[in-house]
């Protein structure tokens, strides 16, 4: 008995042994190594990271790769079977968020839906309410909303089309106000239409790899704004004031109107319950600022994006227009959208083509953990090259034409003319992100951009020059580079009274 017990210890502890040195001696995975003490140079990320990763994911023949900025270590996914691996099936322990000492701590995000560890027990709470707020009956409780912002959006671009994108960041900013808050944008002055695209921004900024010191050495948060170095100290204090007013403004204006009894039907005004834990207002308060800071800026990308590739291609804008002239045959409306299956492919290739996230968010793997025989350190930050799995030749040939026939199998007359090549990967698998952290906002953001999209090609016909070059902006969430696109109205006022057109009751 004693040498059977002896037995069975030794086996134990030989086994775990080599379990333990099995995985402190697998490799990293492999990439640039960069310099003995300061790694890889964050200026080498500054400009499209995304085909900086995938071409080293080239020059080391490697769908994961390993790189180090300073202390901190970035495990890169540039193939869809990676990140499928690791951030969906793995999820429970790849559900963090790095840290941020200057954008968490410094400006106060910490708490941000976006920000919060998957471990921490707010995460699931947080979920929970996104999911109930923006799930399918809640978007149909904001039909209205959405139909009557694209009444103004299309008067917008109308009287001053040059002005388009002035226009789209109205309509995005105004439609999220309401719904998270009922509080109407009334001009393109409103303070919160500038704020969302500067949050969107500061959230790049403080979030910049190698850019802020106190990310590497947590310990100089403590020195005070005053101090000769401290610029973090000084940027960040600006930047908390900027993001505050974000989440504490419209909050505080929904509580006064409650108390004023002038409140109309929100997000936050749902929530509210009198007698509620001052933690349970909080987490209210971040929750309708993720509505904000998570529609804001990504809508516009999408929605901008969609108008150049129309102008840029007249024939599939065409055929999309044919399909809305053909099933809806007036301005369409929230419940016309499952009517347009061109329209909705359409929106899935501008998607693929040009990624609103071409890294979606970065993760943060919260356990030691083994993958393709290297290891991946707890801690390490873990990005989904997004932009490289939908640009993969294997599952999107051809991945530089624009082609929303890859997700189109539809007959009839918008169908002639695709070329048959329907049945590629549905890139919504990518583009909203990844297991416990993927977007809660999809079943409110597809409605919002296709009603957007098939009233404005209902109203005008799209153009721009055709030698234009499609150029992207590098950020958290990336733009096609802005060039001339010209609005002709389908109608003229002559043929259909403004009212009829540009009203939600027709
Ligand atoms: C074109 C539109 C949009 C795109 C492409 C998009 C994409 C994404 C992506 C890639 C993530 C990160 C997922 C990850 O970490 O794996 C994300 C997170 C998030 N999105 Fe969206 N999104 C869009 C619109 C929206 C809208 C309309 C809302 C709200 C109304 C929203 C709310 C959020 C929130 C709250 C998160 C944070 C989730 C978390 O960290 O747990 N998004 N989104």
């Amino acid at each position: 008995m004693f040498a059977e017990s002896v037995a069975a210890l030794l086996v134990t502890t030989v086994a775990l042994l080599w379990l333990l040195r099995r995985s402190f001696l697998l490799p990293l995975p492999p990439g640039p190594r960069g310099h003995l003490f300061f790694g890889i140079p964050s200026t080498s990320l500054k400009t499209e990271p995304w085909k900086t990763y995938a071409g080293w994911g080239v020059q080391y023949g490697a769908p994961i790769l390993c790189f180090r900025v300073y202390n901190r270590l970035t495990i890169i996914l540039n193939n869809h079977t990676a990140a499928h691996d690791l951030l969906e099936r793995r999820a429970a322990i790849y559900s963090g968020r790095p840290m941020s000492w200057m954008f968490h701590v410094i400006c106060g995000r910490g708490p941000a839906v976006f920000n919060i560890s998957g471990l921490d027990p707010r995460h699931a709470v947080y979920r929970r309410l996104l999911q109930s707020g923006l799930g399918a009956q809640a978007v149909k409780d904001y039909s209205p909303i959405l139909e009557d912002e694209i009444g103004v959006l299309l008067r917008g671009l109308r009287e001053t089309p040059a002005q388009f994108e002035r226009h789209i960041r109205r309509n995005a900013t105004a439609v999220i106000m309401k719904v998270a808050f009922g509080y109407s944008v009334l001009d393109d002055d409103d303070p919160f239409i500038s704020t969302a695209d500067e949050s969107s921004k500061i959230s790049g900024w403080a979030m910049a790899p190698g850019r802020w010191i106190v990310d590497y050495l947590p310990i100089l948060r403590f020195v005070p704004a005053w101090f000769p170095f401290a610029q973090f100290q000084r940027q960040g204090a600006e930047w908390r004031k900027t993001l505050e007013f974000v989440s504490d403004v419209p909050h505080n204006w929904v509580k006064a109107q409650i108390a004023a009894g002038t409140n109309i039907p929100s997000f936050t005004s749902r929530l509210l319950k009198p007698g509620m834990s001052e933690e349970e207002e909080d987490i209210v308060k971040w929750c309708a600022g993720a509505l904000y800071a998570g529609a804001a800026d990504t809508t516009v990308s999408a929605l901008i994006s969609f108008i150049m590739l129309m102008a840029l291609h007249p024939s599939i804008q065409f055929q999309a227009r044919d399909e809305i002239d053909a099933n809806i045959g007036r301005l369409p409306r929230v419940s016309d959208l499952d009517r347009l299956p061109l329209l909705r492919a359409i929106l899935k290739e501008v998607m693929r083509f040009a990624p609103v996230g071409n890294l979606a968010l970065p993760h943060q793997a919260t356990q030691d953990d083994v993958y393709e025989a290297h290891r991946i350190p707890a801690g390490s930050t873990v990005i989904p090259n997004v932009w490289a799995i939908l640009h993969d030749p294997e599952l999107y040939p051809d991945p530089f034409v624009f082609d929303p026939a890859r997700f189109f199998s539809g007959s009839g007359s918008a169908s002639a003319g695709l070329s048959a090549r329907a049945g590629q990967p549905d890139p919504y698998a990518y583009v909203w992100g990844f297991g416990r952290r993927r977007c809660p906002g999809i079943q409110f953001a597809e409605p919002a951009l296709l009603l957007a999209m098939a009233c404005i090609l209902h109203t005008f016909v799209l153009q721009s020059a055709e030698d234009v070059q499609v150029e992207f902006t590098t950020g958290i969430t990336s733009h096609i580079k802005p060039f001339g696109v010209r609005f002709t109205e389908r109608w003229p006022d002559s043929q259909v009274p403004t009212s009829k057109v540009f009203s939600s009751d027709c």
